[in-house]
């Protein structure tokens, strides 16, 4: 069956949310189980659960010492001593030890007074009936309500519980949910990927998803695309589960077969949503359960779970949403929207001069790795063209706004050391962090003079003098900055593995494929200024406006034969297993305001920056020369 399904809808989430439950609302409902209470953290109770023992179950001894009956104390004072005599008018005693008559109560082991006889004590002051002692039923009354009904479990409610002679409990049964991969492209982690094949991932992203929506995953092996084993495992899968997810096959290829396969065994209420990314999701039921389509790309299917899955779950576990954490942030750069979709642009967020700042991610629903180095999603609802940069945004926090307040916010030139800043900052300087977005040295330096990041690194070469970053501080403000001292680094042409092209010099460069820096870049002003030096033009150069935006990224298309060679430094070049021509050595800088200097988290920088792990780890890496890192120059704006 080769068919493309080109025509989606496109429905706003909340209605399809809507819509979709409407649909389920005869079939999906809560459900209950008995479980030991040893069990049940974090289930939620049905209804109240009842103490069936009191606790104390009786009077007890609240201190070691002697039982006594209080009325033979009473005239005890520092002049007239009462004597005690152990089995005669009291009786040794620990705490916890019942008390019973005719004592009631008890005299500390401290406020004895021993005498030569191990039998006798005296005691100086009375003692009045029940001191030290713990009546029956202090803590918990027999018949007392310990939880109420709709309760979550918690490591305490679990200890009264079980004091409360509690031992089974009833709670909110989790959904079972089968998560079903599709493709006969993917293959398990662990196989040596080829050309064409994908490493199967999504599936446990979703398993841990519903793990932590307190759900019970249950993965099935991924099925090829093929109609008849796709409908047959799906319709098991249904018959097991209370839910199921099949992931990818949902837009409109010629093997995406979900879709069809949904419609035989079932109904689809919805077929595409006005969510980007996470357009092709499909929302069906069979046989009264749930079955959710989400697309492949990894973006787009967190998104489709994040909207679709949790409000199905949570008719299942009968919660009610609770509002994510939210935080109102000045966005660094302009983002364009479309009027179909309200779009979710993951971004990394900070605070510099007291405003926080989100900058947006990478946008591709591909770019799975933009969920993990995302701090937060901003969403641009449908009915926005975009955003200016400075506006005002509100932001769905992934974490903690006192992580996000001690993060240090670096934006600028690319170099693998500001991902080894990040890893040292938290653990020599516990509770800071440092995150960073790379958009060229000059596009740094303007995010400093807006005030959207605290550090720029910047390596900009002054074609007349040959001397780096500082003329373009003293042209670009017109306040004093800093120039921190980083390292020197050897920039050169990253060349595949021995060298086939024999490249030696730019020189070589003309009729080769060649994969250029985006302007702004430090690296992009280096090649141009070597190329003039070489009497060379753009024109000559193929693959002069292909611009890769990293180092690394440079290193990879190299490796992938997309180039025969492009400018870099070292260290990307050793990480891909390239050939390295050195051209010569670059200084790489940090911009910062001196106001800045007074923040914990800069000063935590300044100091990871001149520390011994930080050297060694760049020796490591190699190609960088550390001498006066961390010297400090003010400069002047001239401007
Ligand atoms: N002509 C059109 N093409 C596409 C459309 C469209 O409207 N018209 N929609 C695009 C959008 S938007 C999305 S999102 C994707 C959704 O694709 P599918 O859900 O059909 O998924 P596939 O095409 O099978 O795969 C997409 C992508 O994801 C990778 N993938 C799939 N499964 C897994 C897995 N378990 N783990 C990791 N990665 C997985 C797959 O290999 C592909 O790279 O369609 C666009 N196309
Ligand atoms: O909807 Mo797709 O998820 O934009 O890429």
């Amino acid at each position: 069956m080769e068919k493309r399904n080109l025509y989606l809808n496109n429905i706003p989430a909340e209605e399809a949310v809507e819509i979709y439950r409407k649909a389920l609302k005869e079939s999906v409902d809560v459900s209950y189980e008995r479980i030991p209470v040893t069990e049940a953290l974090n289930r939620v109770t049905r209804s109240a659960v009842y103490a069936k023992y009191c606790s104390p179950l009786y009077n007890s001894a609240a201190m070691d010492g002697v039982a006594v009956r209080a009325d033979i104390t009473n005239h005890a004072s520092e002049r007239e001593a009462v004597e005690l005599v152990i089995g005669e008018n009291c009786r040794l005693i620990d705490t916890g030890d019942p008390v019973r008559p005719p004592y009631n109560a008890v005299i500390m082991a401290e406020d004895l007074v021993e005498t030569t006889d191990p039998d006798r004590f005296r005691i100086l002051a009375s003692a009045a009936p029940w001191q030290h002692v713990r009546p029956i039923g202090e803590d918990i009354v027999a018949g007392e309500m310990i939880l109420p009904g709709g309760h979550r479990i918690r490591p305490v409610d679990i200890g009264v519980l079980l004091a409360g002679g509690i031992l089974q409990v009833e709670v909110i049964r989790r959904p079972q949910v089968a998560v079903i991969p599709t493709g006969s492209e993917i293959i398990e982690p662990g196989r040596e990927p080829r050309e064409g094949e994908i490493i199967e991932s999504n599936s446990r992203m979703f398993e841990n998803l519903v793990t932590e929506q307190e759900g019970l995953p249950h993965r099935l092996p991924p099925v090829p695309d093929d109609y008849g084993l796709l409908r047959q495992t799906v319709l098991k899968a249904v018959r097991e589960h209370d839910m199921v997810l099949v992931n990818a096959g949902s837009s409109a290829g010629t093997e995406d077969y979900t879709v069809h396969v949904l419609r035989e065994l079932g109904q689809v209420i919805v077929h595409g949503v006005a969510v980007k990314p996470g357009k092709p999701v499909i929302l069906a039921v069979v046989e009264g359960k749930p079955v959710i389509g989400l697309p492949g790309y990894p973006v787009s299917a967190f998104i489709g779970f994040q909207n679709f899955v949790i409000p199905v779950m949570d008719l299942y576990l009968d919660r009610d949403r609770q509002p994510a954490g939210c935080a109102e942030a000045v966005l660094s750069r302009r983002l364009i929207s479309s009027l179909k979709y309200k779009e979710y642009v993951r971004v990394k967020m900070g605070k510099v001069d007291e405003k926080l700042i989100a900058a947006p991610l990478a946008r591709g629903a591909g770019a799975a790795m933009s969920l993990v180095r995302a701090d937060g999603f901003c969403i641009i609802g449908q009915n926005r063209e975009g955003v200016e940069a400075g506006e005002t945004v509100e932001v769905e926090l992934f974490r903690s706004l006192s992580e996000i307040e001690h993060t240090v916010m670096v934006i600028g030139s690319h170099d693998l050391l500001l991902d080894v800043l990040a890893d040292l900052m938290p653990s020599l300087h516990p509770h800071m962090f440092l995150s960073s977005t790379h958009v060229g040295s000059m596009g740094g330096l303007m995010a400093l003079r807006r005030g959207e990041a605290h550090v720029a690194p910047v390596h900009l070469l002054d074609q007349k003098t040959g001397i780096y970053n500082i003329s373009y501080l003293e042209e670009l403000f017109h306040e004093p900055v800093l120039l921190v001292k980083g390292v020197k680094r050897i920039q050169g042409l990253i060349v595949k593995k021995g060298n086939p092209r024999n490249i030696k010099e730019i020189r070589d460069l003309p009729g080769l494929r060649y994969v250029n820096r985006q302007r702004g870049a430090g690296t992009r002003i280096l090649f141009d200024y070597l190329l003039s030096e070489n009497g060379l033009v753009p024109e000559e150069i193929e693959g002069y406006t292909y611009e890769a935006s990293t180092h690394m990224a440079v290193a990879a298309l190299v490796s992938s034969d997309g180039a025969d060679a492009g400018m870099g430094i070292q260290s990307a070049a050793k990480a891909m297993d390239l050939d390295f021509l050195p051209i010569g050595a670059e200084e790489y800088d940090f911009a910062l305001y001196p106001k800045s200097l007074e923040l914990p988290h800069i000063q935590a920088f300044l100091d990871v920056l001149q520390s011994r792990e930080f050297r060694m780890k760049l020796e490591e890496l190699g190609g960088y020369d550390t001498s006066g890192i961390g010297e400090q120059i003010l400069i002047h704006g001239l401007c």
